[in-house]
């Protein structure tokens, strides 16, 4: 396909020829261009006997020098046409010399339209006075901020050097290392020392400010965020001592949360050292932190042990949400652990739906040849992923079984990228088949791996947290909203928590019957809705609304979608209108609107749930 590698279908890079062992990188930034400037050392390692060139990934780069820096020459390179969103194949030759090892010193600049970075005005920021940028390269963004195997086959260090104005703050998924005062600006320098896959490797450079929120963790945020951001994200250390008594020593040094503008595309991004997160988690109630239990569990499953390609990210993510919630399973109660499985459910049951229970994109490995990433993504390497690890733990006799487990697979491959192969046939070895009742000989690995559709087996989820919400919906179901006085009052949901509510009105959402709008304005007064500052459940609120129909509603769907960038909310609300005919030409005149603001990665994904590509 278009010169991508047989074993990466999102990349061109070919590291079983010749591939990079370090990255340095050496850049200033200019808001008033949105460019990076300067260059980068990539360390390469001759593979093949023979090898005469290193092929690399680019997207929309400009490079005007590449030299081998031992040899002091320039050296000859390609940049091949580009393929759709994958961006250029960069094949640089390999002078003739007879050791193995190169550094290739490439000269370049990154473009305006970069599609892993997202520039911001001043007055896009919470202070107004300052630009902003920041990054997201997952899947296959980084080749648009230099050149480099963009692969998580390849793991490197890097170090970098960036130079910025005096007022902004530089910081990325390494270490800080220091930082000089210039007659101009500031030069930071980052260090990391764990080798980690292109898509990790993370930028923002913005005013920010940054409170101790821990041993290890600062949070950092535009000055009129940081006090809420410190609050919200306070009990972070916890949440790492009980990730490593799970999982393992914690290897990265450091753990900093990032809070970013609204338009970032994720709930969350596990850059390590460095989360970076949504400003939508500030809930003021800490009742969306599980995002951060989520990017922690990342420092082993996906940071530590990687795909090997981006068929295989249920072995980050599916890894990711189980040690997630066992994380808040020790926090809360193993009954929260379910009830937050029994929500992951409701989800991947809606993506099953909207996908179609026999569509490939609802396999546990996806085929990505011809198909980029991000139009692959879904709840469903999420949620299928963590139902399958319930089921091989139930399978080889529980926790006390499983988690040693765990802890051995981690430290089997902690450093390394894998792929679904090499987890079964690790498994295999560990729990040697052999009884013919032995539960584990009657996994259907097929079946689970290759099959379509919901998983084959649902455990059986303790439901007592999510009785409440499954009793209102019942009760407001039955109830006959035109004859009846309402049957329940606000005291009958004020313990409720937020993760109950989010459920209740899951429920309500994935009813077969579409609930009037009198109802409607009954669950909005007994939960206050108005005033929640929950954005999972202002997300299903106002889905409901949409699901209704209820027109008064679609001003506020818009002024969301134009403030958030989170395409976790923006894609299903954007979905919803145009499904809603007389809504269709409103989301679509908002979305050309504003299009400009939101980050590459949403735009693309929201144009084509609008149907605007076609
Ligand atoms: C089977 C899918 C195959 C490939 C998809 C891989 C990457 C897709 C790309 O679009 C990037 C994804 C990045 C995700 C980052 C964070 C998520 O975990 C956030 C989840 C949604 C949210 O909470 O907002
Ligand atoms: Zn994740």
């Amino acid at each position: 396909m278009a010169g991508l590698s047989p074993l990466d279908p999102s990349s061109y890079s070919r590291p079983e020829i010749a591939i990079v062992t370090n990255i340095e990188l050496n850049l200033s930034v200019s808001f008033e261009k949105k460019i990076f400037t300067g260059f980068v050392d990539l360390h390469v390692q001759k593979v093949q006997e023979g090898a005469d060139e290193v092929i690399l990934d680019s997207k929309d780069l400009n490079i005007t020098k590449i030299l081998e820096t031992e040899l002091n020459t320039e050296v000859k390179y390609t940049i091949d046409e580009p393929f759709g969103e994958f961006g250029s194949k960069l094949t640089v030759e390999l002078p003739n010399k007879n050791s193995k090892d190169y550094v290739f010193r490439i000269e370049y600049e990154t473009s305006a339209n970069a599609s892993g970075l997202q520039w911001l005005s001043p007055d896009q920021t919470s202070g107004k006075k300052h630009p902003y940028l920041f990054s997201q390269f997952q899947a296959v963004h980084a080749r648009s901020f230099l050149p480099c195997q963009d692969t998580p086959g390849v793991k490197n260090k890097y170090a970098a050097t960036i130079s910025a104005p005096p007022q902004l703050t530089v910081l990325m998924s390494a270490i800080r290392d220091r930082t000089r005062e210039l007659h101009d600006g500031k030069l930071f320098h980052f260090v990391q020392d764990v080798p980690i896959p292109s898509y990790l490797i993370a930028i923002a450079i913005g005013a920010l400010e940054s409170r101790k929120i821990g041993p290890r963790s600062h949070v950092w945020a535009e000055e009129e965020i940081i006090e809420q951001s410190a609050f919200e994200f306070a009990n972070t250390e916890h949440q790492l001592q009980t990730a490593e008594s799970i999982c393992g020593p914690y290897v990265w040094g450091i753990y900093d949360l990032l809070v970013l503008p609204p338009s970032f595309p994720f709930g969350g991004m596990e850059n390590p050292c460095l989360t970076f997160v949504t400003p939508t988690l500030l809930a003021g109630d800490r009742s969306l932190v599980n995002v951060v239990a989520h990017e922690i569990a990342h420092s082993w499953t996906g940071n530590l042990i990687t795909n090997r390609n981006f068929e295989h990210f249920w072995l980050n993510e599916g890894f990711t949400v189980f040690i997630e919630r066992k994380i808040l399973g020790r926090l809360l109660s193993p009954q929260d652990q379910d009830f937050q499985a029994m929500e992951g459910l409701a989800e991947l049951k809606d993506a099953v739906k909207r996908l179609g229970a026999d569509s490939p994109l609802t396999r546990l490995v996806v085929d990505l040849k011809g198909l980029h990433p991000d139009d692959a993504f879904s709840t469903v390497p999420y949620e299928k992923g963590q139902t399958f690890l319930r089921y091989l733990e139930e399978a080889v006799g529980g926790p006390s079984v499983f988690e040693p487990f765990l802890r051995k697979y981690f430290d089997t491959y902690k450093y390394e990228s894998i792929d679904t192969v090499d987890f079964k046939t690790f498994f295999i070895k560990e729990f040697c088949p052999c009884g013919k009742d032995n539960k584990v000989k009657q996994i259907d690995w097929d079946l689970w791996l290759y099959g379509t559709g919901l998983p084959p087996y649902i455990p059986d989820y303790d439901k007592t947290v999510g009785e409440i919400s499954i009793h209102l919906f019942e009760t407001l179901s039955s109830w006959n909203e035109t004859a009846e006085p309402t049957p329940v009052i606000a005291d009958d949901v004020k313990y409720m928590s937020a993760s109950q509510i989010i459920y209740f009105l899951q429920l309500v959402l994935d009813a077969p019957t579409v609930w009037s709008i009198l109802k409607l304005t009954e669950i909005q007064r007994i939960f206050e809705l108005e005033k929640n500052k929950n954005s999972e459940i202002k997300l299903r609120w106002l889905r409901i609304c949409m699901k209704s129909q209820w027109e008064e509603k679609i001003a506020d769907v818009l002024f969301w979608l134009n403030e958030v960038g989170r395409m976790k909310y923006v894609r299903p609300l954007y979905r919803d209108l145009y499904a809603w005919e007389s809504a269709r030409y409103k989301a679509i005149e908002n979305f050309k609107a504003n299009k400009k603001y939101m980050m590459h990665v949403s735009a693309y994904t929201v144009e084509k749930d609008l149907h605007l590509n076609e």
